[in-house]
């Protein structure tokens, strides 16, 4: 079925969801690696939301009834994480609540590619990742996976990967760089907003999965429409901060780090409307 979304229509879209998120403090349930957690707590503050990390499986069913989003990020994934992440699922799942998956480092193991298929058989809203994840999952091509960066993709390969791995999924698909590709299965839009600052630091990937888990969680997870504009949300909000903070910030890495965080903090929707730079490509 073809979409019917204008590009102007799909960043009003994300806007709107970027203000209501501050409004509404969703709580984001993350399940997520020892690298990025503190950053992603913050960032999630950062956009509105109410993060909540927890590593006892014991707690999850509690959480998932509590919860707007759960996230999960398989960074430094092991086994009692791995029984964790099953059982949270599961029970988001069985509250209808909204799971977005990071399937960070995907391509360097067998182990991630075992943990990430049995997230895989579960009901998703969001899958995101970098070039070579999202390769990886839709078994587009090997050469792109390594460790926890990104591989290059050409633009018409990207358009393609996500498209069909969305489709296979029933979830929104994002593949993040420097160009930025998402696709709900049908409309596949291509963002080129952002800093190559951003590269410099670790954790932004993962800082986007929080992000998306406050927005998907705001607008609730049941409407593809609604998810797909909360993921064109996200990735637009932390690429118009990264402009931002690389506007601001001093010439070391650790300045940049901070300026993302008050950008982040103070992206409102009309940031968007101004700055976005959006192409529906189908
Ligand atoms: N060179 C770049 N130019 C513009 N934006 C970028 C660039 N690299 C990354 N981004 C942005 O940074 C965010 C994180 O993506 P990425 O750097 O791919 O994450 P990771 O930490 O997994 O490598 C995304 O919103 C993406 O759009
Ligand atoms: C370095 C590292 N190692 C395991 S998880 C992690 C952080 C990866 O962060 P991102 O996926 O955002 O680059």
């Amino acid at each position: 079925m073809a979409h019917t979304w204008t590009s102007e229509q799909l960043v009003d879209a994300a806007a709107a969801i970027v203000d209501r998120t501050r409004a509404s403090t969703p709580l984001v349930v993350q399940l997520t690696n020892i690298v990025s957690a503190n950053e992603q707590a913050n960032w999630t503050l950062a956009v509105g939301g109410s993060p909540i990390m927890s590593l006892a499986e014991e707690e999850q069913d509690t959480l998932a009834q509590l919860t707007s989003s759960l996230l999960i990020n398989i960074g430094t994934i092991h086994a009692a994480q791995r029984a964790t992440i099953a059982r949270a699922v599961a029970a988001a799942n069985a509250h209808a609540k909204p799971v977005i998956f990071d399937p960070v480092g995907v391509g360097a193991t067998a182990y991630r590619q075992e943990v990430a298929a049995e997230v895989l058989g579960s009901k998703l809203a969001v899958v995101t990742g970098n070039a070579g994840e999202i390769a990886y999952l839709a078994g587009a091509d090997d050469s792109l996976s390594r460790g926890v960066d990104s591989g290059r993709i050409d633009p018409a390969t990207a358009a393609s990967v996500v498209r069909s791995l969305a489709t296979q999924l029933g979830a929104v698909v994002v593949l993040h760089g420097e160009v930025d590709y998402i696709s709900d299965g049908e409309a596949v839009a291509a963002l080129s907003n952002g800093s190559a600052r951003l590269g410099e630091l670790t954790g932004t990937g993962c800082g986007l999965g929080s992000v998306l888990g406050a927005y998907v969680g705001a607008v609730g997870g049941r409407d593809k429409r609604d998810v797909f504009a909360a993921a064109v949300g996200a990735v637009l909000a932390v690429s118009v901060a990264g402009e931002l903070a690389a506007e601001h910030a001093g010439p070391g890495r650790g300045s940049y780090r901070v300026a993302l965080l008050d950008a982040l903090g103070d992206v409102v929707g009309d940031d968007l409307r101004s700055r976005a730079r959006v192409r529906l490509l189908v």
